[in-house]
């Protein structure tokens, strides 16, 4: 695995354009990218693209080949994403989700190997007790957990996900993030989230991409990026970023901005 790259990315819905010749930089094994914007700059429809779940032009690259050269199991194979809903309440239970989710993978583990692997995920995530709870009895951040658990049945390349922490409280969105901050580490692999807490994304994320209407507005470290002009341009807010006590970025949003 070498990297990630995309150039250049424009997606429309009809006649709407909503992505810009978006450019990210580009990831190295290992790396977390975050991408930051208000409502309806085009964070969703960016993960969208990059699984592969709608069309776009542009150029994307995986591990040095082009998105389109790559057979569509194979990219699926490569790739895990967790979309911005999680799984429906419904009477399906969390363990047949996974079960079916790792068959339609076709992954190589036996029943004993993939029933082991699953309790050792729902543990990690807290959901060991809930794995046989119909879906539709969970609460929302649950269900977002349950949503983040398929996502780590296999070792994908490339993570893709789209809001992972944003039903969840304080301790799970750490926890989620510090899977994935393990997950690159063990195996490898990069990661792409949207979101929208800023301690997060400046706690976990290596790189930024900030969207504003489609288009990059800042790319870079967060602390290159998360400034107070940054995100009074961005966000309408005012903030004000300093570093705590370990040397940690931090941002205290003040106030939203009138006009
Ligand atoms: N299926 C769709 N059909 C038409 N327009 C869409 C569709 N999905 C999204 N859009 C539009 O595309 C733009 C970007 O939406 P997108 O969901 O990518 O934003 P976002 O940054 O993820 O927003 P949020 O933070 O609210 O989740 C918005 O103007 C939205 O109305």
């Amino acid at each position: 695995m070498s990297g990630f790259e995309v150039e250049k990315l424009c997606a429309l819905y009809g006649r709407k354009q909503v992505l810009f010749e978006v450019t990210l930089p580009a990831l190295a094994d290992g790396e977390i990218l975050g991408i930051l914007g208000p409502n309806a700059s085009g964070k969703s429809t960016m993960i969208r693209c990059l699984a592969r779940e709608m069309p776009a032009s542009g150029t994307v690259r995986l591990d040095g080949r082009d998105q389109s050269a790559i057979g569509r199991d194979d990219w699926y194979a490569k790739v895990a994403t967790m979309p911005q809903m999680p799984p429906a309440p419904s009477a399906l239970l969390p363990t047949e989700l996974m079960w079916s989710t790792a068959r339609a993978l076709n992954l190589e583990f036996s029943d004993r190997e993939l029933a082991a692997h699953i309790e050792a995920i729902f543990l990690r995530l807290g959901l060991d007790e809930l794995a046989l709870s119909p879906l539709q009895t969970l609460s929302g951040g649950k269900r977002q957990l349950v949503g983040f658990a398929l996502t780590l049945i296999r070792d994908p390349e490339l993570m893709l996900l789209d809001e992972p922490t944003s039903a969840l409280d304080l301790y799970w969105r750490m926890i989620v993030l510090d899977l994935v901050r393990d997950r690159l580490t063990e195996h490898g692999g990069i990661a792409i989230a949207a979101l929208h807490d800023l301690d997060l994304a400046a706690r976990y994320c290596d790189r930024l991409v900030l969207l504003e209407e489609g288009r990059v507005l800042a790319a870079g470290t967060p602390r290159e990026v998360l400034t107070a002009a940054n995100l009074a341009q961005l966000y309408r807010v005012e903030a004000e970023v300093s570093d705590d006590a370990e040397g940690r970025l931090r941002i205290h949003v003040v106030r939203p901005l009138s006009g």
